[in-house]
């Protein structure tokens, strides 16, 4: 079967929408992980494995159809720069896929446990992340979209032919290119899956701060009908974007393709590249300027809170999203409340 034909019934199976996972490295933090590192959530990977398979069965407990494996930071180069050899990083990577793949089995076994019909099970699958470009740099870029003028196509291609041939080796269920700043990595992400023959199918998504251009500044429809054309390419969509920026961005998107529109926002905070935190964006959720609001009104730490975020849920699956998660803030209580409120619809 086609790849796009697969996807398409199994959205139809459930539905017509899936429940992504929300944040996997803020949720490694909620359970005490220190991942203040170049490596980030990869640190995890080395320090604390188990730590990993935990978050993914949360999510999967909170009603997630897709875990996201933890190899968005997860690089070669990265992990040679600490002194791990060629082999032991590729080997990591290909740990990042069967973390998630042991985490979905167990689950899949406490359900049948719980005797729950074969056709009622819920699907899960597991999509191996990969990061832009900017995450492996860790210094804000994949906020910015800016890699230079010394930064080639090519070059890029280079940066990622090796790890998408070994977590595509791994065998996930899925592939998910995500936080993809600006047009030229999409464009490498194109090339490699032709040129490397990748026979997983894959989701593109990008950032947007501005809610019509990538974070870079090249127009998000380019980016999204570039993307689209992969064959490849399941479905195509935004992540760690703030909420109220995705309705107008969905609607964008489906001027350009008829694929299905995945979406997973941030909880509407700003990530700080210089300082290395998440700080309350200047605007308010609902474009008010943060300082003519009473601080009562404020969520300082949360960004929108799980409440607000699932009043969104029925406005974006309207305007025609069918795969709905969350990113960096949100947590498995976020994927829960999303997970509820698309059962009640
Ligand atoms: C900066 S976006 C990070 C996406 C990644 N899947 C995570 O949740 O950790
Ligand atoms: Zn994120």
């Amino acid at each position: 079967m086609r790849k796009e034909e697969w996807f398409q019934n199994l959205l139809k199976q459930s539905g017509g929408c899936l429940v992504v996972d929300g944040g996997l490295a803020t949720h490694l933090e909620h359970l005490g992980a220190n991942i203040n590192d170049p490596l980030w959530s990869a640190l995890c990977l080395i320090k604390n494995p188990e730590l990993v398979r935990q978050v993914h069965r949360e999510y999967l407990e909170a009603g997630a159809h897709i875990i996201i494996t933890a190899s968005y930071q997860a690089t070669i180069p990265g992990f040679c720069s600490r002194g791990l050899s060629l082999a032991e990083s590729e080997e990591l990577l290909r740990r990042t896929v069967l973390l998630a793949v042991e985490a979905r089995d167990a689950f899949r076994k406490s359900q049948q446990e719980k005797d729950i019909d074969d056709k009622n099970l819920q699907p899960a699958l597991v999509a191996a992340s990969i990061g832009s470009y900017g995450a492996y740099l860790a210094d804000g870029s994949e906020y910015s979209g800016i890699y230079g003028p010394e930064m080639t196509l090519e070059k890029l291609k280079d940066f990622h032919r090796r790890r998408l041939q070994v977590v595509a080796e791994a065998k996930p269920d899925l592939i998910a290119f995500e936080t993809t700043p600006n047009k030229i990595e999409a464009q490498a992400y194109v090339d490699l899956l032709r040129e490397e023959a990748i026979d997983v199918p894959v989701w593109i998504t990008f950032n947007s701060k501005d809610g019509v251009n990538v974070v870079s500044g090249d127009p998000f429809e380019e980016c999204i009908g570039l993307a689209a054309s992969c064959p490849s390419v399941v479905a195509v969509g935004i992540n760690c974007t703030p909420p109220r920026f995705i309705h107008g961005l969905i609607l964008n998107a489906k001027k350009v393709t008829t694929k299905p529109i995945i979406i997973y926002p941030n909880s509407g905070e700003m990530w700080d590249g210089e300082k290395k935190e998440w700080v309350v964006s200047h605007f308010c959720d609902n474009g008010v300027h943060i300082q003519d609001l009473p601080f009562s009104f404020l969520h300082p730490s949360t960004g929108v809170s799980d409440t607000d975020f699932v009043s969104y849920v029925h406005k974006w699956r309207e305007s025609g999203a069918s795969l709905i998660g969350g990113c960096c803030r949100t947590t498995p209580k976020t994927i829960r409340a999303i997970s509820e409120a698309l059962k009640r619809r």
